[in-house]
């Protein structure tokens, strides 16, 4: 989709030469990552921070180095894309199965840049079912949990057998009605025992790169 396209490649500009950079999942930032490794080639030096086993391929395809993890003393800029955001710029991630992650980096991350073609752009979240991530013991009961909060839920499959994120654990796509307290929602869900981590970035969005009816690239930024 061109629109990917066309926000991927423009995140670009938030990298400088010796950085280390946070690579999000997805088929938008997917894009940000072949923008970067053709600049690479081009005397570009930083490192990346995959934040998936599918980034972390491509990275390498890309001629990306990739940080140690445990190494690492900073993540100048994290880029990844969402599948929400809202007019806070409160996100909904996780569509990918990679939220938790995500989460991690974009957390640790100075600056938190989100690459979103316009279809991601709603007033209020909760069109798009929020992906959360349990451990698989006890996911019924998590399950019933995560219902009680007045979602409708599915354990996501994946070539019939429930699907494991790159950490082990399962995701559940709890589709709740629009979401009007995206903070306060975060935290009950990760009240729930058995709850890993779940897909609302409140507040940790830096940036949203979009485009406008008239397909100008924008750049949102968090007030
Ligand atoms: O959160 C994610 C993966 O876990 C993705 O960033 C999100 O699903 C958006 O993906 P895409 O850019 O392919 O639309």
């Amino acid at each position: 989709m061109i629109e990917k396209k066309i926000v991927g490649e423009k995140a670009v500009e938030f990298v400088k030469d010796g950085m280390t950079v946070g690579l999000g999942t997805g088929s938008t930032v997917y894009y940000t990552i072949i923008k970067l490794g053709q600049l690479m080639k081009e005397g570009l030096t930083i490192k990346g921070v995959p934040t998936s086993v599918e980034t972390e391929k491509l990275a390498i395809e890309c001629g990306i180095p990739l940080a140690n993890i445990k190494e690492i003393d900073q993540i100048d800029v994290a880029i990844d894309g969402a599948d929400e955001v809202d007019s806070q710029l409160n996100l909904m991630k996780g569509g990918g199965g990679a939220l938790l992650r995500e989460k991690i980096i974009a957390r640790a991350a100075k600056k938190f840049i989100v690459v979103a073609d316009p279809a991601k752009i709603v007033n209020h979240l909760g069109a798009f079912p929020l992906p959360i991530e349990v451990v698989p013991f006890g996911v019924e009961m998590t399950n019933e949990q995560i219902r009680l909060l007045g979602a409708e839920t599915k354990i996501r499959y994946s070539n019939g057998n429930p699907y494991q994120s790159d950490n082990g654990n399962y995701i559940i796509d709890a589709k709740f009605p629009n979401i009007l307290n995206p903070v306060t929602l975060e935290q009950k869900l990760n009240m729930i025992p058995g709850v890993v981590e779940n897909g609302l970035f409140n507040q940790m969005a830096n940036a949203v790169i979009t485009l406008n009816a008239e397909k100008s690239v924008v750049i949102k930024n968090r007030s």
